[in-house]
């Protein structure tokens, strides 16, 4: 049988993280990882940093949600993974942040797979800050952020780096007032002991009645853009402060003015991270939250943009 284990968590969080960090590890343990991959947005770029990882076999699911872009496509990309390597021993599949867990579960159960797939369960990163935050989201969003803690089998309170030693102790007291069945531990990077996950999720799990608030129908929406000419970094980010809070997540290839490759930007919770990139990827951005259309790109109020 192979193990599937299910990573949650709202977007930007830290799923790639972990899931770099737990490939990185089978691999030493002379493990086959295989990835399934989902994103909201039309560009891979999550997918793009598990190909870095070497020989990975992964399938992607793009522009939708697993729980949400129906149980077919999910069956296929799972089959084709199996079909394309017999060796595989653990599958991880990343969620986009705005999946609902349990219904991205329940796609992975399939009868195709009932006698080759053991699915372990769901590990859900929290965005520690976010989460001390999150009477800022909107009602809809905060239910979906609600619903991947509290249907968690492990929680990994993330970020944990931007929290101080009070807030920390806050956030692991309002996390097991809402799923106190589970471990929680504090992270950095989403680092952890990928024994340690396998030892929660092997043991017997309480089953779950809790009602399911489905994740369906979320007000939310991306936006592909595509750059005019190079930025200059501070111009742009002071840019990226000034958009409203439904902004939630933003990631692509921002060229900067004097510098050869565009870099790799992420934003999450309003913390921007710049790593630069050794080839030349096609400079975009998407940009993933509630109310883009508000939020106008074009030449005129926006010189960074070329609006499609
Ligand atoms: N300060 C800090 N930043 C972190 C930590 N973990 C992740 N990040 C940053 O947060 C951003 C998002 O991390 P990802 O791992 O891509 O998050 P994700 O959940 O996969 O994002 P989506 O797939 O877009 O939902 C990146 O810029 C990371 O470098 C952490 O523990 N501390």
């Amino acid at each position: 049988m192979i193990d599937v284990y299910l990573l949650s968590g709202f977007l930007g969080s830290g799923k790639t993280s972990l899931l770099l960090h737990t490939i990185g590890q089978l691999k030493e343990q002379g493990k086959k990882p295989a990835v399934l991959m989902n994103e909201f947005g039309t560009l891979p770029f999550d997918s793009d940093a598990v190909k870095g990882e070497g020989e990975v076999p992964l399938k992607e699911l793009l522009d939708g949600c697993i729980c949400c872009t129906g149980s077919e496509k999910t069956e296929a990309q799972l089959q084709g993974l199996l079909e394309e390597n017999d060796d595989i021993d653990v599958i991880l599949i990343e969620t986009t942040g705005v999946a609902h867990p349990v219904e991205a579960l329940d796609a992975i159960y399939s009868p195709l797979f009932a006698d080759r797939l053991d699915v372990k369960g769901i590990v859900t990163v929290v965005d520690s800050r976010r989460w001390l935050d999150r009477d800022k989201l909107s009602p809809q969003i905060r239910v979906l952020f609600m619903e991947q803690i509290r249907h968690a089998h492990l929680l990994l309170a993330n970020k944990s780096d931007l929290l101080s030693e009070g807030e920390m102790a806050t956030l692991t007291m309002e996390l097991t007032n809402f799923n106190d069945s589970v471990p929680i531990i504090q992270t950095i990077d989403a680092k952890v002991a990928f024994s340690f996950i396998e030892k929660v999720l092997n043991a017997p799990k309480i089953i779950s009645d809790k009602p399911i608030q489905s994740g369906k129908n979320l007000p939310l929406s991306s936006k592909l853009l595509t750059f005019s000419d190079s930025v200059d970094r501070e111009e742009f980010e002071r840019w990226v402060k000034s958009l409203p809070d439904s902004v939630y997540r933003m990631k692509g290839y921002v060229p900067i003015k004097g510098v050869k490759n565009p870099f790799l930007f992420q934003y999450a919770y309003g913390m921007v991270n710049w790593l630069p990139e050794y080839v030349k990827m096609e400079p975009r951005l998407v940009i993933i939250g509630e109310g883009l259309e508000n939020i106008r790109c074009d030449k005129v109020v926006n010189p960074f943009f070329v609006e499609k």
